[in-house]
């Protein structure tokens, strides 16, 4: 791997572990500069970028790349026109052989990779797709006591395959440009091996959803067409499209999996280099097609209009189609109507958080996979009503577990405690910053943009104001814990929906505009640093 696939992977990763907006202000125009002799170097757009993809994510991407590369990495980041040739050594270093042997020397020890996954443990365990598989104990060994093995044992994460998304180029630098040739339509991402039925639990919450999912694909195309799953995060959406992806391929169906980010990026390189019919092919000989994270392709018209024509030749030839969403289609704002209607027409089944009973046998569940033996008292308390996503649930577990085997002691209540206290107690876990309160949001946008509260709060609709408004409603979202309904009452009492559309307006604008992208970080910038 060069250093821009590995940037590549990396970016993937990402994307998963932090919030989409978070991802597009701080992640998007990044890309990989150089790798050389275990220090990776980020090559981002500005300074401002720079300090503050240092002070917030270093350990974040450090543990991203360590997991990619197996191998203890620097992370160091450069505002990428300080030197205009990036990239050039790093293609070579892993075809020099005795760079390569001089790397693999450099590899990770068995107790630094303890030392790592305890390290990274904590980041990961609040929203984390990890896909963590343990190695069975050994016979006799004690229960609750684990093993060094389990931590040895753990692999790579679950990596996404090499796809035909180009690393971001950085900016004010020209796009790289692949040779119409190097455009592949192969098979979407790999299902997860673990995101089976059988491993699903099925509660309160998410009976509808599994029940639907099991129909489906015991049917495919014929009962629920389209299924669209959604709910929260960490709930396991994507966990029950996979489980219909494998009973799919288990009858010999064609099953295509696909996030709706590498949906869009084929778009984009088939519109490109002129590829579309390829893509259309590959896209209309499947049997089911699965696509998670739908709601991203609002808004962005080509790849709707080339999803409407998909979701057609498919829906008319009876194939399943099952999509992911973390809202209703209704709740879609930027879809166009054709296609929200199109979502409407099959089944809409959601997922909620699980309930404290449900909470418990997940976890029970997940101790028995990984062959450990936690005691009812730890499971009761990892169960604790402030791990609402399932995968919080998995991450704290793993915590718990991670924390016994490195003390090498019985997995107790009190261990629980010490492993869960930054996670249960009101601290927010390292890569997602303090929380602001909603009045210090008005308090700084007001300031940012020189307009008075009253003025935010007010009905005026003049685009001068709409702009601070809309932008408070988006920082309100995503840097404090306050509801859409809060937010709208805070903003003079406006409705949960308005909020949200505010939102989905900011979002959009920094898809697509490096400057609101800048501006947003700046005012964030400006509200972290006077609360902190
Ligand atoms: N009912 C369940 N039983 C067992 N495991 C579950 C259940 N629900 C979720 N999980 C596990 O929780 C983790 C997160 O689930 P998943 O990735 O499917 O969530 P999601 O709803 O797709 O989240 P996001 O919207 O962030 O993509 C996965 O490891 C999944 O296996």
């Amino acid at each position: 791997m060069n250093a821009r696939q590995i940037w590549q992977t990396a970016i993937e990763r990402l994307q998963e572990r932090v919030q989409p907006n978070t991802f597009t202000t701080w992640f998007q125009g990044t890309s990989a500069y150089s790798f050389q002799d275990g220090v990776f170097v980020v090559g981002v757009s500005s300074t401002f970028a720079k300090t503050h993809l240092e002070r917030r994510f270093t350990s974040l991407i450090h543990s991203i790349l360590t997991e990619i590369t197996g191998m203890e990495i620097e992370v160091q980041f450069i505002v990428a026109r300080d030197r205009p040739e990036p990239n050039a050594p790093s293609e070579q270093l892993f075809s020099s052989p005795r760079r390569l042997s001089r790397l693999n020397k450099a590899r990770t020890s068995p107790a630094q990779h303890v030392r790592r996954f305890a390290e990274s443990a904590a980041a990961v365990a609040k929203k984390s797709k990890a896909s963590l598989s343990f190695q069975t104990l050994g016979m006799g060994q004690k229960p609750g006591t684990p093993s060094e093995d389990y931590l040895l044992s753990i692999p790579p994460q679950h990596s996404q395959p090499e796809g035909d998304i180009l690393a971001p180029p950085m900016a004010g630098q020209a796009k790289p440009h692949p040779t119409p040739s190097a455009i592949t339509f192969g098979a979407g991402g790999p299902l997860n091996q673990r995101y089976t039925f059988d491993a699903f639990i099925v509660g309160k919450s998410n009976q509808l959803a599994h029940a639907a999912s099991l129909a489906a694909s015991e049917n495919p195309g014929r009962i629920y067409n389209p299924l669209f799953l959604y709910g929260g995060v960490g709930l396991g959406k994507t966990h029950l499209l996979h489980a219909v992806g494998h009973a799919g391929e288990s009858r010999g169906l064609t099953v295509l999996y696909v996030t709706s980010e590498k949906f869009t990026n084929e778009i984009i390189n088939a519109i490109r280099y002129q590829k579309t019919e390829e893509f259309r092919a590959k896209y209309r000989q499947i049997d089911i097609l699965l696509v998670d994270d739908i709601q991203f392709i609002a808004g962005k018209e080509s790849t709707e209009e080339e999803f409407f024509h998909t979701f057609n030749s498919l829906h008319n030839a009876n194939k399943q189609i099952v999509v992911t969403s973390d809202r209703p289609p209704k709740a879609i704002h930027s879809l166009q109507d054709r296609l929200r209607s199109r979502f409407e027409w099959g089944l809409l089944a959601d997922v909620q958080a699980p309930e404290y009973e449900h909470r418990l046998a997940i976890l029970r569940s997940k101790t028995e996979l990984l062959h450990f033996a936690v005691p009812n008292p730890v499971v009761e308390y990892v169960a604790r009503p402030e791990c609402s996503s399932v995968r919080e649930l998995e991450g704290a577990l793993n915590r718990v577990i991670a924390f016994a085997t490195l003390r090498n002691v019985p997995i107790t209540e009190q261990l629980a405690a010490d492993a869960l206290a930054n996670i249960y107690s009101n601290k927010k876990p390292v890569t997602s910053g303090t929380k602001l309160s909603i009045i210090e949001v008005i308090d700084g946008v007001c300031r940012y943009y020189n307009v008075e509260s009253e003025r935010i709060r007010g009905k005026q609709r003049d685009r001068d104001i709409m702009w601070p408004r809309q932008v408070a409603m988006y920082l309100m979202r995503e840097e404090t814990t306050a509801s859409l309904q809060q937010i709208g009452a805070e903003l003079g009492g406006r409705d949960h929906t308005t909020v949200m559309h505010g939102w989905e307006k900011v979002q959009a604008e920094m898809q697509h505009n490096d400057r609101v992208r800048h501006e947003i970080a700046t005012v964030l910038e400006s509200l972290q640093s006077r609360s902190y």
